[in-house]
């Protein structure tokens, strides 16, 4: 098999950087300048001087490990024609679990489930060798009525898009006004059935729409939808539904489709998505048991047809078998805004950073559109890949539960003897399945511990992804053309602020529980770099206290009239003016050469300021509250909304807010940060400045120039109304612990 494939199924490409080096090793030199200069003053001056020196040490600290990230990047290419030319025959393609997730009918509307689910229904790729299984944690037979209703439409769909080869196979994408095609390029038969097609979506989405309107279930709850009879959402059994059984057939019909609700009760834990992966994980263990295992978002449609042929160019590479745990796709959004004004479309992210560690022990696990091997879900390390030894297999009985049907089915992955087994009667295993999905069947078993989807962060992807890498496990990434998945970015102030807390605080979590990455590389096989790369990572949530410091010292020092950066006299200033030049030309060129805006780059340098000093923050503080017992962290679902398609335009851009405490430290600091601005530049310090050595100067003024910049979305906020306005009520709070501040900052500055 292996041997007689010649051309290389997939390539690990060595990126240029020399450039990018040489700008980030002046930035590092710049900053080790900047705390020579602080450590030879420090005695000179008093506490301000201080705190500055613990920052920008930080500041320093966090630069080495982005340079470490990037300082080896690489493009794996990946090349499926190859993997078709081969001697390989259709049949001899592994099969692939497909899981979808989703949470929240009104978070995340049913449509866009269903083109999710449709487009990896119409995959190329033999449908026999598929299974898609959807978990709905709302438990909604609106969810599933519209699940239903895409299986039928499914049936027009699905032969559609295999005979005219179409590229973008989510519906809603493919008709919509910025996909036009050139029907006129087609033939006869093409033009006609293509208004079929369209005619025949229109009907689905008014179906569903009729039905979410309705707002009462699109049922009577008898027959089919009888199970869904008064659930509710976080107390309910389990419902497991064969929506589609694929009769065996390659090329006709579609993949098998299961809607699954796991079971919840309001005493049970449910672990958010990693308790319902892993139910996906044990129910699809059962039916189809495939040795892979693809999971997307209900809203990271599959872009690329050829996608898991992409992924199966690496996991089916002789050499990555032992080696290669995991396929990550990068995240990109579709109707991304323009220039990105909330700053999370993160291309530059991916570009820059993805690359650089994927060139080291690999790509981070990122939640949706990656390729799992299950054997390694259950735990697997590479040096037991080729013999499967009796104590792993004795291990699994004692960790995976009580079903019986369960452990033989993981002793078949882990053997390696998954999919092979003809469809058997799915009946069969429903019984099973509902006991694997009840919410009391992982107690007293290692379910979300040493097995599956780790427990226990917000961002159980980066944790699960760690303790595969932990293991010892490479990882890729691959970013085939077009683009694999196609996902939502959050669009307005509130939705964006919610993941961006959820992010900081799942990853302060990890951090600070036993797999910091810091054990993982002294007592496990965690790769030194990869260790310091998560390092990064999972210390976005202490960035906002240093960077709030840094932020409060400017305005201390104007309203103290004293300083903490160079005076213009002094030639140390240099040092932070060629920081703060480089840095930003450097960021600038990122964006340029990713085809972004220079408005892109403006907007992404200021929502990081906005994200780490609100968002993470609060992030920061629910991990406190958690590490002190005083409240548990939840996942709140990301708000999702389907393509902008003209939409109001003016609108689209416009930063939004709501109640939320949130938005009261961003506020606050640009309430403080005006203060200190007329201020310093109406010279109303006491005592008046009398000599230029003293006193607060250009530095300081430039700094809260900058954060007021930064926070200019918050200023428009306080004068609009509605959505686009900031509440009254977080306004007074802001103002009241504003003067605080400034109240404070004056105190000490007399007293002091
Ligand atoms: O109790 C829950 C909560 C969420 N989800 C699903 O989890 C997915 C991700 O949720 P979303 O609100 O879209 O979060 P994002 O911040 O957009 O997701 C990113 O970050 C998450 C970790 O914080 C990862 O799990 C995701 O894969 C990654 O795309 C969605 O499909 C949800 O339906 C559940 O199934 N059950
Ligand atoms: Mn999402």
């Amino acid at each position: 098999m292996a041997s007689t494939i010649s051309l290389p199924l997939y390539e690990k490409i060595p990126r240029k950087n020399a450039l990018q080096r040489t700008s980030d090793i002046i930035i590092f030199f710049l900053l080790l300048s900047l705390l020579t200069y602080r450590l030879l003053h420090l005695k000179n001056h008093g506490t301000t001087w201080l705190l500055a020196f613990l920052c920008e040490s930080w500041f320093t600290f966090t630069w080495v490990l982005v340079l470490n990230i990037k300082w080896n990047p690489v493009i794996f290419k990946t090349h499926p024609d190859h993997l078709l030319q081969a001697a390989w025959e259709p049949v001899e393609l592994p099969s692939v679990d497909m899981f979808v997730t989703t949470a929240d009918p009104l978070l995340e509307p049913p449509i866009i489930t269903v083109n999710t689910v449709l487009s990896l229904l119409a995959v190329d790729y033999p449908a026999h060798k598929l299974a898609c299984y959807v978990s709905d944690d709302g438990c909604s037979p609106l969810t599933y009525y519209s699940l239903v209703e895409a299986s039928n439409f499914a049936q027009l769909w699905v032969p559609f898009c295999k005979k005219y080869d179409i590229q973008v196979r989510a519906p809603f994408r493919y008709f919509s006004n910025d996909h036009v095609i050139t029907l006129s390029d087609g033939t006869k038969e093409f033009q006609h059935e293509w208004k079929r097609m369209k005619d025949e979506y229109e009907q689905l989405c008014h179906k569903i729409n009729v039905a979410v309107q309705k707002s009462v279930p699109p049922c009577d709850f008898t027959g089919d939808f009888a199970e869904f009879y008064s659930v509710e959402r976080k107390n309910h059994p389990t419902i497991i539904k064969v929506m589609w059984e694929n009769k065996g057939l390659p090329d006709h019909g579609l993949p098998l489709l299961v809607y699954i609700s796991r079971e919840k009760r309001h005493k049970h834990p449910h672990h958010y998505k990693a308790g319902a992966m892993n139910a996906l994980t044990r129910v699809s263990a059962l039916m189809t048991n495939a040795p892979y295992m693809l999971n997307v978002d209900c809203d990271m449609f599959v872009n690329n047809p050829k996608v898991i042929l992409h992924a199966m160019c690496v996991l089916l590479d002789s050499k990555s078998e032992a080696e290669i745990a995991f396929v990550q796709f990068p995240q990109v959004f579709y109707d991304g805004l323009k220039d990105d004004p909330y700053g999370n479309q993160m291309v530059v992210l991916f570009e820059y950073m993805g690359c650089g560690i994927a060139g080291l022990q690999g790509q981070f696990y990122g939640g949706t559109g990656c390729f799992h091997k299950r054997r390694i879900i259950y735990g697997l390390s590479p040096d037991s890949v080729v013999s499967v030894n009796g104590k792993l297999v004795e291990d699994i009985f004692s960790k995976i539960g009580n079903s019986k049907e369960l452990t033989k089915s993981a002793i078949d992955a882990l053997e390696g003897k998954t999919g092979t087994k003809p469809n058997h009667d799915l009946q069969s295993c429903i019984e099973a399945a509902y006991k694997v999905a009840g919410c009391g069947y992982e107690c007293g078993t290692s379910w979300g511990t040493k097995l599956g989807w780790i427990y226990g962060s917000t961002t159980e992807d980066v944790q699960t992804g760690l303790r595969i890498h932990k293991r010892g496990w490479r990882s890729v990434n691959c970013r085939p053309n077009p683009p694999a998945f196609l996902g939502c970015a959050p669009s307005g102030g509130p939705a964006a602020m919610t993941q961006q807390k959820r992010w900081a605080t799942g990853l302060l979590e990890i951090l600070l529980s036993k797999d910091c990455p810091i054990f993982a590389f002294l007592f496990a096989k965690l790769q030194w770099r990869q260790c310091l790369a998560y390092v990064w990572l999972l210390t976005w949530g202490l960035r906002p206290i240093f960077e709030l410091c840094y932020a409060a010292l400017p305005a201390y020092c104007i309203i103290a009239d004293s300083y903490f950066l160079p005076k213009v006299q002094e030639p140390a200033l240099y040092v932070p003016v060629a920081l703060i030049l480089t840095y930003n030309i450097y960021t600038l060129s990122e964006y340029l050469r990713t085809g972004q805006s220079v408005q892109a780059w403006w907007n992404n340098q200021r929502m990081a300021r906005v994200n780490t000093m609100t968002a993470w923050l609060f992030g920061f503080f629910s991990v406190m509250l958690k590490l002190f017992g005083l409240s548990e962290t939840v996942f709140e679902v990301t708000q999702k909304e389907q393509s902008s398609d003209g939409g109001d335009d003016d609108d689209a851009g416009r930063f939004t807010f709501n109640e939320s405490p949130i938005f009261v430290p961003g506020t606050t600091i640009l309430l403080v940060h005006l203060t200190t601005l007329v201020v310093s530049l109406l010279k109303l310090q006491h005592p008046p400045v009398d000599d230029a050595m003293h006193g607060s100067g250009l530095g300081e003024t430039f700094c809260s120039l900058w954060l007021v910049l930064c926070f200019w979305p918050f200023f428009k906020g306080l004068f609009r109304k509605g959505r686009h306005g900031i509440p009254k009520a977080t306004i007074y709070k802001s103002t009241t612990l504003a003067l605080i501040f400034l109240y404070w900052c004056r105190r000490i500055a007399i007293t002091g």
